[in-house]
């Protein structure tokens, strides 16, 4: 038995509650195929997308008049709720549909972020709906949003990305994960909070949900990380007609190919360099990218890029 943290991908969870949902199902199949073989399994999940989708929903409202302004923590946290409710009703269906009997639960997840990372001072992580070029720099113009491209696939609104320092809830996680509960824990890669004399206060970022969740396999003494996707592999030379499958990496040659510049940032950069702090941590770790479709694939070996810290196969 392993105990495997499964990380899904903000933007692979569809951009409308209904394409969510069905994409959820499908994976649940899988998430609780692990489960039925005997594995200690925790989720985690992005919410670029969704989070900005809430954000600015909110924000029109109240530019009309119509609720309060939300803040932008408020809204992660909203994004946790409505992720992990359509991940633990699709998961507590495909266990129901098993005849296999298990708590699922979805924790609101703070993590606690440092108040002077440079990250605040140069925004990078892409939330919410792709723009034209055109459409970016008017609404730059009219709100002081920041747009950035995002990896060949449009304008995106960025904001500040801090690194995650510690879960605040971690010790319920852990609880509930030893206690046999299939967790659903940190979400958007966690609330961000600061620790001040009057507490814990919400800031206004995303944590990027795959270095979250690389700090929760570590902070949870799992096995594996899996960083579920829109992409079935890692590649080489991206999207160029010479792009090439990394089946298997080692930590050395994953370093080689960051400084190549071979993985985009604030898309697949920050996943391998999740992958390297998990598995650099123990020989036995070992680190798994591949799509949401296909982690049944991926698990038997067909597709996915696997990390460890000396490789096992060669690359094809
Ligand atoms: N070298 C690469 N190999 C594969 N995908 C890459 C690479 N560089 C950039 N990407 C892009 O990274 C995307 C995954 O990042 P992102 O969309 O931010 O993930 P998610 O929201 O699922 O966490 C892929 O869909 C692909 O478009
Ligand atoms: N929070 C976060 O990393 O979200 P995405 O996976 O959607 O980028």
């Amino acid at each position: 038995m392993a105990k495997i943290v499964v990380a899904l991908g903000g933007n692979a969870l569809g951009k409308s509650p209904e394409e969510q949902l069905e994409l959820v199902k499908h994976t649940a199949t899988s998430l609780i195929g692990l489960v039925a073989a005997g594995h200690q399994v925790v989720i985690s999940h992005g919410n670029g997308p969704q989070v900005g989708a809430i954000n600015l929903g909110m924000n029109y409202a109240a530019e009309h008049g119509q609720t309060a302004a939300f803040p932008f923590p408020e809204c992660g946290a909203m994004s946790q709720g409505y992720i992990g409710y359509h991940l633990q009703q699709s998961l507590q269906n495909e266990l129901h549909h098993r005849w296999m009997n298990k708590n699922v639960v979805t924790m609101v997840t703070q993590v606690e972020v440092d108040p002077t990372d440079s990250a605040f001072q140069n925004p990078t992580k892409p939330v919410g709906a792709f723009y034209s070029k055109e459409d970016a720099e008017q609404i730059e113009r009219n709100k002081g949003y920041v747009f950035k491209e995002d990896a060949g696939r449009g304008y995106r609104q960025v904001v500040p990305s801090p690194l995650p320092k510690s879960i605040i809830e971690l010790d319920s996680i852990n609880t509930l994960v030893e206690a046999d509960n299939l967790v659903i824990a940190g979400g958007g890669g966690g609330v961000p909070v600061v620790k001040t004399d009057d507490g814990l206060k919400g800031v206004p970022a995303v944590i990027d949900k795959d270095r979250s969740s690389a700090l929760l396999a570590d902070n949870l003494e799992a096995d594996q990380l899996i960083i579920l996707t829109a992409v079935d592999d890692v590649y080489i030379n991206y999207g160029k007609p010479d792009q090439k499958v990394l089946r298997d990496l080692s930590s050395r040659e994953a370093r080689h190919y960051i400084n190549e510049g071979q993985f985009a940032p604030g898309s697949m950069l920050p996943k391998i360099e999740a992958c390297l702090t998990f598995v650099d941590g123990d020989a036995d770790r070992t680190a798994l990218i591949t799509s949401l479709d296909h982690l049944d694939d991926a698990l038997a070996g067909k597709v996915g890029t696997v990390i460890s810290k000396t490789g096992a196969l060669v690359n094809e």
